[in-house]
């Protein structure tokens, strides 16, 4: 961490505007944060500032949105950020522009307010110089706690670090420490789940991963999209038809590099994406037409808990189901728990990443057992890639 600047070296911050590059992008169900691993994440550096005397402007993202849109307002995770800070937080309803500056000109140092989402704003995904001077304009200093952001180089995450004086927060800090300690080396042979829902970005990860780890167990709307490739009908799961191609590439590849694919071959089906929906376990082979696969069936479980016993490092991104709903949480809190007792036994390393995953974690009452949890889930896979991280090599000194 040395060749980083961190808030060590951030000097005398009173009265300073500190531009602060979190994560926001928490879960929520029914309007409410499900889960607040992240807010809790944004903590320390939040708090530190803040006690110094600096003017805190968090700055995130929310969601994916395709410009405004009302849904995906910040201002519902300000109140809950401000309920974890224990700390009066105000929000901004822009993160630039002449009312942004003003609203920001009137607050007073050790004050906090959270900025509207950064992709309501067009520049923020192609990092836009425009952007990122209109934001700056808004602050003297950078600080991106944002690890989970960090793989991507957007206006908040990257360009901000080039115009201002840029440091690393005590979140980012950490993540960095924690995964060089765990996996800088790790003892083989290596177990990677990969499941969830973000199946196109995690193709491609996927790709580089199978030469990394013995062992790759795919779940969640991933594994639908490797059973088609490989000519299952799997109804009308979450799947993405048009990566089938891709996907057949990475199974060659894992081939060639002795990378054990595991692919659910039960499976739990049902008509309707809701708690409690009538559902059967069926050979994958056997989804109806009308029926989509939400979560990996029990006998594969078995199996993939008896690999899991022969590994010695374990990575994890991704749910192997749709864990939110009863009972398709089943095989993620199966897979959690047994890896959670590995750890604890001392014969496995455990890093587990991801907004969704740490939420099945806790979920399934065991992230405190895992060796680390990650706030990140694409930046953490990419990290074990060995890829560079823009929001990362932007905070180099
Ligand atoms: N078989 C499935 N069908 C539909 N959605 C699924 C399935 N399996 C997992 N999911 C969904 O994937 C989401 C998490 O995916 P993702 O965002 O990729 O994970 P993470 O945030 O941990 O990286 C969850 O909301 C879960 O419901
Ligand atoms: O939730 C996030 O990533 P993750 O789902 O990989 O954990 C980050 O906030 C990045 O979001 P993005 O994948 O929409 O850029």
């Amino acid at each position: 961490m040395a060749k980083f600047r961190t808030l060590d070296d951030i000097g005398d911050v009173r009265g300073k505007r500190v531009l602060v590059r979190a994560d926001l992008n928490v879960p929520m169900q029914d309007g409410k944060v499900s889960d607040d691993t992240r807010l809790r994440a944004a903590q320390p550096t939040i708090a530190e500032l803040a006690d110094k005397g600096a003017i805190v402007l968090v700055l995130s993202h929310f969601g994916r949105p395709k410009g405004e849109d009302p849904m995906l307002s910040l201002s519902p995770i300000s109140s809950a950020l401000a309920k974890v800070l224990g700390r009066t937080v105000g929000f901004v309803t822009e993160c630039k522009g002449p009312a942004a500056e003003q609203a920001v000109g009137l607050m007073a140092a050790g004050e906090i307010a959270v900025l509207e989402n950064t992709r309501f704003e067009a520049g923020e995904e192609k990092n836009d110089p425009a952007l990122v001077a209109a934001i700056a304009k808004l602050g003297d200093l950078y600080v991106n706690d944002a690890f989970s952001a960090a793989h991507r180089a957007h206006a908040s995450t990257e360009g901000l670090a080039h115009v201002l004086p840029a440091y690393a927060g005590r979140s980012m800090q950490a993540e960095l420490e924690h995964l060089e300690a765990a996996l800088g080396e790790p003892e083989r042979p290596v177990a990677a789940v990969v499941g969830g829902a973000k199946v196109s970005s995690k193709l491609d990860v996927l790709n580089n991963l199978v030469s990394k780890v013995d062992h790759l167990i795919i779940g969640g709307g991933m594994a639908n999209t490797f059973l088609a490739a490989k000519g299952v009908d799997v109804g009308k799961s979450l799947c993405e038809h048009d990566l089938k191609e891709t996907a057949l590439g990475i199974l060659a590849k894992a081939d060639a590099a002795r990378c054990t694919v595991h692919l659910p071959y039960d499976v739990v089906v049902a008509k309707e994406f809701k708690a409690n929906a009538a559902n059967r376990t069926v050979n994958v082979h056997e989804v109806g037409a009308d029926e989509m696969i939400l979560d990996v069936g029990p006998a594969a479980v078995e199996a993939l808990s008896d690999a899991l016993k022969t590994c010695r490092t374990l990575v994890w991104n991704g749910p192997l189901g749709a864990f939110e709903l009863e009972p398709f949480d089943a095989a993620t809190v199966a897979l959690a728990r047994t890896a959670a007792a590995l750890t604890e036994a001392g014969s496995l390393v455990s890093v587990a990443g991801g907004g969704d995953t740490v939420a099945a974690l806790n979920h399934a009452g065991v992230a405190d057992s895992f060796s680390f949890v990650s706030t990140a889930g694409g930046a953490f896979l990419e990290w074990m890639e060995g890829k560079a991280l823009p929001g990362v090599e932007a905070l180099r000194a």
